[in-house]
């Protein structure tokens, strides 16, 4: 991790205008990731997790304040700038995979990477079958999206988010609906994404994934409450880093 800003939010606040009275979630929010930092996002249901996230990545815009991505306002951008920063610029991983029922896993990750990218088919292809490859799920690229495991298709979510070559890679509860060992798969993915020095920033509930991260932040009722330095992931310290993160938890109420 390099102490270089990845990205920055400044004052960030969100309220929903549709609700009456209005919900205001986010209340004033300052946040910078560094190039290559892994950071996860945790807080109580309803904080306003995915929100942040969202507001963060330009899937939503915040009502007020500012996010800037590798030094360029986001904020400014106008709706087409927007999607194609989110298009060439960043990943994202949901809980569920959001793949189409009529493409096989292959081309649903070949998708957006050639709408990124799209004079350049055969390196699209090549770095997409790499991928699949690195992630051990070459052998299923002909198989339809109900013919794959849970932590299969995550694997493939993330060969997708990693498919036009972001700068960073969002992700919102991407464990939320896997049994232990497919958390364990796509955490490990996760991981070694990391690890290659792709910056991170994930929303989880799950204190075993979080454990993984560089830093911990805490949100409550819409506040930026509490943060804390894990340092580097070594799989030898994780019962431990599991353990200290859990009793911080407690500490802020989880
Ligand atoms: N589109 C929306 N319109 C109105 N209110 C919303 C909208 N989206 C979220 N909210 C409200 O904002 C608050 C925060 O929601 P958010 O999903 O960010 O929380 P969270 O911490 O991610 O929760 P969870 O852990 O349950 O996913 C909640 O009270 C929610 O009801």
């Amino acid at each position: 991790m390099s102490d270089e800003m990845m990205l920055r939010a400044e004052g960030l606040s969100k309220t929903y205008y549709s609700t009456d009275p209005p919900t205001q979630v986010l209340n004033g929010i300052d946040l910078a990731v560094n190039k290559g930092e892994f950071l996860t996002i945790m807080g109580a249901s309803g904080s306003g997790k995915s929100t942040l996230l969202y507001s963060i990545s330009g899937m939503d815009r915040p009502t007020g304040g500012t996010v800037s991505l590798e030094g360029r306002d986001l904020t400014s951008l106008n709706d087409n700038e927007m999607s194609k920063v989110r298009l060439t610029s960043m990943g994202f991983i949901f809980q569920q995979a959001y793949f189409l029922n009529n493409l096989n896993i292959r081309d649903n990750i070949l998708l957006p990477a050639l709408k990124a990218t799209p004079k350049d088919k055969d390196a699209v292809i090549a770095r997409i079958d790499a991928l699949m490859e690195r992630f051990g799920i070459a052998h299923v690229k002909t198989h339809g999206i109900t013919q794959v495991s849970g932590g299969q298709l995550q694997r493939a979510s993330i060969c997708r988010a990693l498919s036009a070559g972001p700068s960073i890679l969002f992700a919102d509860e991407p464990t939320g609906a896997l049994n232990s060992s497919m958390t364990i798969e796509v955490m490990d993915a996760l991981t070694d994404v990391h690890s290659e020095g792709t910056t991170l920033v994930m929303v989880t509930h799950d204190p075993a994934c979080a454990a993984r991260a560089d830093r911990v932040i805490y949100l409550r009722d819409g506040l930026l409450v509490d943060s804390r330095e894990l340092g580097k992931w070594t799989s030898e310290q994780a019962t431990q880093r599991e353990d200290d993160l859990l009793a911080w938890l407690r500490k802020n109420g989880f």
